[in-house]
C-alpha cells in the first residue's frame, strides 16, 4: 500500500500517515460561511483537499474515506445581507430571507466548486442542523468546569486547557499580546472565547439553558465533526489563516469535552492566495469572484475550471502564491496539447507510479505535473491526469477544435526568423508574435523551430491576414 506523507501543523514536520481505521479514513474541512460569494482564495483549500480526497479515496478505496465539509450558516454576515434585502422592500420574514439567502449562496458554491472539478465531500452538514449536538457539549464543558455562563453569554475558560496554544505553538501569554482579544465585563480572562451568545430580537435565535440566542463560530465545527466523525478522526483541514484562533478552539472544546478522544491527528494547512503580497480577502477588498473568473469579468474573457486548478496545483499548498494571467495562458496551452493527445481514449486501470509517488510526498501537485509531462502512453496520462482532478471528459467542453490552421503559421515564422537571420531585422518577426499573442497563441520559440498552442482566449478570427 502507498505510504502517504503529510506535513503535520501540530507536529510542524512531514509524517507518515496512519489512519485510526484503514476501512473508515475520515477528514474534516471548514467550509464556507455562505454569505456571499465563493472569492478566488475561498476555492483554494477546496481544491487542495480535493486532490487529498483522491489520493486517499485511491490508497484506501473509495468506500472507505468519508469527508466532511461544513456550511456556516448562522452568522451576522448572512443576517446583514438578509436585513438590507428587507430593507430594499423585498418580500418575506427576515428568517425566511435569511434562509433564502444560504440556500441560495450554497447553490452557488456547489456551482463554482463544481466548475473546478471538486468532488462533493460525503457530508455537507449545515450548522443549523446541529444546534441541538452544540448545546450539548457547551452544558457538558460547563459541568467540567471548562466553560461558565455570563450575561446570557458563555465562554470557555482557555487558561483550564494546559494545551492551549500547542497548534500555533505558542503560549496563552503570547497569545494575548499578539491577538486582537475582546475584553468584556462578563469574561473572567479576555482569552476566554465565546460558546453561545444571546441573539437580538428578529435575528435568528434558538432557546438554550441560557436564554435564546446562538452558536459561538467555533464550536460549530467541534459539533459537526464530533457528530459525524466521532470524537477522534484522521485529518482536519483548513486555510493557515484559520489556525489561530479558530483551530486552537476547535482543539480546545473538543478536547475538553470528549478527553476520550484524540480530536484531529493530523493538521493540514492550505497557504492563502494572495495579490500583490496581501491575503485576498473579503474584508480587504482585493478579491474577486470564482464566478467572475470563471464567466469572465471586467472585459476579460472566461477562464475554464480546469484551467484554475490546474494553476492552483502547480504551487505547492504550503506556499503563498498569486493567480496571473500568464499562468493562466500557459496552463490552458497545456492543458490544450494534452487533451488533443487523449481525445477519444480509455484511461488505462493504472495511474503512473511517478505521479501517485508525487501526490504521496505531502501533496507535491507541482511534481505530479512534471511526472504527467513525461507520459507518453495517452492511456496512462488519462488515468494519472484523474488523480489531480484534470483531463475529465466532463469538462474538456472548453477546448474547441482551433479553427485556424496554426502549423502552416508556425512554418511561416520559421521562415521568417530565417531571413531575419539573414537581414538583421527582426521587425516582422516580433510583429508577427505579437499578433499570435494578441490572438490567445501562446508563442514558444527554440533553435529546434517554433510550437504554437492555443490558450483559453484563443481567438481564431484574430489570426485574419496573419
Ligand atoms: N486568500 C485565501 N487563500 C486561501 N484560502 C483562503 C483565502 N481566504 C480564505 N481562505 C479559506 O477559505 C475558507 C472559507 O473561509 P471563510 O468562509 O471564513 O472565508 P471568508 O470569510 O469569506 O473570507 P475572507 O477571509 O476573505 O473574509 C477557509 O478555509 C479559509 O481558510
Ligand atoms: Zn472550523
Amino acid at each position: 500500500m502507498t505510504q502517504i506523507r503529510l506535513r503535520n501543523s501540530l507536529t510542524r514536520k512531514v509524517e507518515d500517515f496512519h489512519p485510526i481505521d484503514a476501512k473508515n479514513v475520515r477528514m474534516y474541512l471548514c467550509g464556507p460561511t455562505v454569505y456571499d460569494r465563493a472569492h478566488l482564495g475561498n476555492a483554494r483549500p477546496v481544491v487542495v483537499f480535493d486532490v487529498l480526497y483522491r489520493l486517499l479515496r485511491h490508497v484506501y478505496g473509495p468506500e472507505h474515506v468519508t469527508y466532511v465539509r461544513n456550511f456556516t450558516d448562522v452568522d451576522d454576515k448572512i443576517n446583514a445581507t438578509a436585513l438590507a434585502r428587507k430593507e430594499a422592500g423585498a418580500e418575506g420574514s427576515l428568517e425566511e430571507l435569511i434562509r433564502a439567502r444560504t440556500e441560495e449562496t450554497i447553490g452557488w458554491y456547489h456551482a463554482d466548486m463544481d466548475a473546478l472539478g471538486a468532488l462533493r465531500p460525503d457530508q455537507e452538514p449545515r450548522a443549523t442542523d446541529y444546534i441541538g449536538a452544540m448545546i450539548a457539549m457547551i452544558e457538558k464543558l460547563i459541568e467540567d468546569g471548562h466553560a461558565y455562563a455570563a450575561e446570557g453569554h458563555v465562554l470557555f475558560r482557555v487558561r483550564s486547557y494546559k494545551d492551549y496554544g500547542a497548534l500555533s505553538g505558542r503560549t496563552v501569554d503570547d497569545m494575548m499580546a499578539g491577538a486582537r482579544v475582546e475584553v468584556a465585563p462578563f469574561k473572567e480572562d479576555p482569552m476566554d472565547f465565546v460558546l453561545w451568545k444571546p441573539s437580538d430580537e428578529g435575528l435568528p435565535g434558538w432557546e438554550s439553558p441560557w436564554g435564546r440566542g446562538r452558536p459561538g463560530w467555533h464550536i460549530e465545527c467541534s459539533a459537526m465533526s464530533y457528530e459525524l466523525l466521532g470524537a477522534s478522526f484522521d485529518i482536519h483541514g483548513g486555510g493557515i489563516d484559520l489556525q489561530f484562533p479558530h483551530h486552537e478552539n476547535e482543539i480546545a472544546q473538543s478536547c475538553c469535552a470528549h478527553p476520550e478522544g484524540s480530536f484531529a491527528n493530523y493538521w493540514l494547512h492550505n497557504e492563502m492566495l494572495q495579490v500583490e503580497g496581501k491575503k485576498m480577502s473579503k474584508s480587504l477588498g482585493n478579491f474577486f469572484t470564482v464566478r467572475d473568473l470563471l464567466d469572465g469579468h471586467d472585459g476579460e474573457k472566461g477562464i475554464p475550471g480546469e484551467v484554475i486548478r490546474f494553476v492552483f496545483l502547480q504551487t505547492h499548498y504550503t506556499k503563498p502564491m498569486d493567480w496571473t494571467a500568464e499562468k493562466a495562458r500557459t496552463a490552458a496551452a497545456t492543458l490544450r496539447k494534452w487533451r488533443t493527445t487523449v481525445d477519444g481514449v480509455t484511461p488505462s486501470p493504472e495511474a503512473a507510479p511517478e505521479v501517485i509517488a508525487a501526490l504521496a510526498d505531502d501533496l507535491n501537485t507541482a511534481g505530479a505535473i512534471a511526472a504527467l509531462h513525461k507520459i507518453d502512453d495517452p492511456a496512462v496520462l488519462k488515468a494519472s491526469a484523474a488523480m489531480l482532478g484534470l483531463l475529465d471528459d466532463g469538462m474538456g467542453d472548453w477546448v474547441a477544435a482551433p479553427e485556424a490552421d496554426l502549423s502552416g503559421l508556425a512554418d511561416k515564422l520559421v521562415a521568417l526568423r530565417a531571413n531575419a537571420m539573414e537581414t538583421k531585422d527582426f521587425a516582422p518577426v516580433d510583429a508577427m508574435k505579437q499578433a499570435l499573442v494578441a490572438a490567445g497563441v501562446e508563442v514558444r520559440m527554440s533553435k529546434a523551430g517554433v510550437e504554437l498552442l492555443p490558450g483559453s482566449d484563443f481567438d481564431p478570427a484574430k489570426l485574419e491576414g496573419l
